[in-house]
């Protein structure tokens, strides 16, 4: 419902200063990603993604998204380099998503929406002993986020996409127990780095952000699937799921670093 709020508020022309922002906060996500500002750094490394398919738990409508959960008991799924001094564990990957094509992604480029967005949430099993305690932590989590864009069908989404009728309502989930996730991160490896926070609650500013330059390509009918989600419970007067992204945050004391010239 807060998404719903905030997806209808952050229409494609205007930035709403969220009164869900924490206050104080001063590292909140999403932002407009200004590419003539970021910054090269040549000291950022490639970012190395090594996931186990077989750790891919099942898929679950959680209200505000559908999240694909990882077993993360173990080293298994993990990523390493890039802007991380550590290793980190994937947990789950979710989308954001829009009404139409004209936006749904969360972070924009050069103000530009993309119609959906995807979120890789790894965390620092290195330092912190749960998920719970890093996503209260200022290095606690990193999230790889890569643009959809409309164009050819994506082979790879399409399996996830086949069992999302599974999932329509809120609550509901289904055993997904084979599935690599790299296959929905492009090859390119150019990405944005900055300090920002988780988007929905708990907002925590505990997020790593590596945004990928280059979005996968999906077509017409992989978004629609998304679009008949509901964020409702089976009983209850249907509300599609969709505009469940965060209106953008301000930029505040930030730099965003780029992995390329
Ligand atoms: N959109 S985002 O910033 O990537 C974003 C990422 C993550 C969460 N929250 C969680 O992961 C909460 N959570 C737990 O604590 C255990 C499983 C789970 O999903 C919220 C937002
Ligand atoms: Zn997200």
């Amino acid at each position: 419902r807060i998404l719903q709020v905030w997806g209808s508020a952050a229409g494609p022309n205007c930035i709403v200063l969220s009164p869900l922002t924490i206050p104080g906060g001063t590292r909140q996500s999403p932002i407009n990603i200004q590419w003539r500002d970021s910054v090269y750094d040549p000291f950022l490394k490639p970012l190395k993604i090594s996931y186990d398919p077989t750790t891919c738990l099942h898929i679950w409508n959680n209200g505000y998204s559908f999240l694909v959960e990882f077993d993360d008991s173990a080293d298994r799924s993990i990523i390493v380099g890039g802007p991380l001094e550590n290793q980190y564990r994937l947990k789950q990957f979710h989308f954001h998503w829009g009404a139409i094509n004209e936006w749904g992604s969360e972070h924009t480029v050069d103000s530009k929406f993309y119609p959906a967005e995807l979120h890789l949430v790894h965390w620092n099993a290195v330092v912190y002993p749960t998920f719970e305690e890093a996503v209260m932590e200022g290095n606690g989590l990193a999230v790889i986020g890569v643009f959809l864009k409309l164009g050819a069908h994506h082979e790879g989404l399409q399996t996830l996409v086949d069992a999302l009728p599974a999932v329509k309502h809120k609550d509901t989930v289904i055993e997904f127990d084979v599935f690599d996730p790299s296959c929905l991160i492009p090859s390119c490896p150019d990405y944005w780095t900055y300090a920002g926070s988780l988007t929905t609650p708990p907002l925590t500013e505990s997020v790593t952000w590596i945004i990928k330059k280059k979005p996968i390509e999906v077509d017409e009918n992989q978004l629609e699937a998304f679009r008949m989600l509901l964020f409702t419970s089976d009983g209850e007067e249907e509300k599609r799921m969709v505009d469940n992204f965060r209106p953008l945050q301000p930029l505040m004391n930030r730099t965003v670093r780029s992995s390329f010239q």
